[in-house]
């Protein structure tokens, strides 16, 4: 294998290779393969009951064998005469999971900030879960401000009360507007015995990451919260700017002064028909 290095773009490269009968292939195309290939995350620890205010999960630690970091998966699974605490509660199943991959935020999941979404879609992705009895309501860590971390997505916000919205305040930054990977969630997902999910997300990045690791996803299940008069110009950033597919309806949607919005429609599951439209 021949590495290229004074060959600046990717015709010329093409150009190079078809030149010479070579076949080529970026460096973030080898970084995928490798992704789809290896190994990423090891158990951690065995599974164990986890009793919440939304109903008793079981739940699987993962460590990353990229980063160190550790991830949770909440599980729940009732298939009626199952052992406790299966390694692979979903394994041989031909029932489609609900899963909520969701992404670790500080502020939002703990503090209840209503600057962004995340509080009420964990809450409401968890009690769905629940509701429906046959899911994982995956926690990744380390994702936190869409990757950029904790201290940078402050910073984030003081640019965004100069009136930069959340894609280029990070820019701002030098950072990336969105560096979440999904290989990792996707091989806990895959090591659970998931194969085929109803996927609860608005991101259509999502879909596409968590893709080609064995899994499908048979329906999407859209993330729906009442926005705030705190977060609605994040959200419609996200429409307008990233392709979430969310309805944000008009302002008589909107959750009263900021208070923590109920979840519309009381399920997620409801409105799994909005991909459609
Ligand atoms: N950089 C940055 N990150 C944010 C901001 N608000 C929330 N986040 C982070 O965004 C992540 C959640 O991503 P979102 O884009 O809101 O939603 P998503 O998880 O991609 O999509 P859904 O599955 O539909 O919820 C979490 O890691 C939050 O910490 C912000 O203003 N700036």
């Amino acid at each position: 294998m021949y590495a290229v290095a004074n060959i600046s773009g990717q015709s010329e490269l093409r150009a190079f290779a078809e030149k010479w009968g070579l076949v080529y292939s970026s460096t973030a195309d080898l970084i995928a393969f490798q992704r789809r290939r290896s190994a990423l995350v090891e158990r951690c620890a065995p599974p164990v009951a986890m009793p919440t205010k939304f109903g008793v999960f079981t739940a699987h630690c993962y460590r990353s064998l990229v980063d160190g970091v550790e991830h949770i998966a909440l599980v729940k699974a009732q298939s009626g005469n199952e052992l406790p605490h299966k390694l692979k509660p979903f394994l041989g199943s031909t029932k489609p999971a609900l899963v909520r991959v969701h992404s670790e935020c500080c502020t939002g999941d703990i503090f209840g900030s209503l600057r962004c979404d995340c509080g009420p879609q964990l809450e409401a992705g968890l009690r769905a879960i629940e509701r429906d009895g046959w899911g994982v309501f995956l926690y990744l860590r380390g994702q936190e401000g869409r990757g950029i971390g904790l201290g940078a997505k402050i910073h984030a916000y003081s640019l965004q009360e100069r009136g930069l919205d959340t894609l280029d305040a990070n820019t701002e930054l030098g950072l990336p507007v969105d560096s979440r990977e999904y290989g990792t969630g996707a091989q806990i997902l895959v090591d659970l015995g998931i194969r085929d999910m109803r996927l609860i997300s608005n991101n259509p990045k999502k879909f596409t990451g968590l893709a080609g690791f064995g899994l499908r996803i048979v329906d999407r299940e859209p993330s729906h919260t009442a926005p705030n008069k705190e977060n609605i110009g994040y959200l419609r950033t996200k429409v307008q700017r990233m392709g979430h597919m969310l309805e944000l309806g008009d302002s008589s949607d909107w959750a009263e002064n900021g208070a923590p919005p109920p979840v519309s429609g009381g399920s997620q599951t409801s409105a799994a028909s909005q991909d459609e439209e």
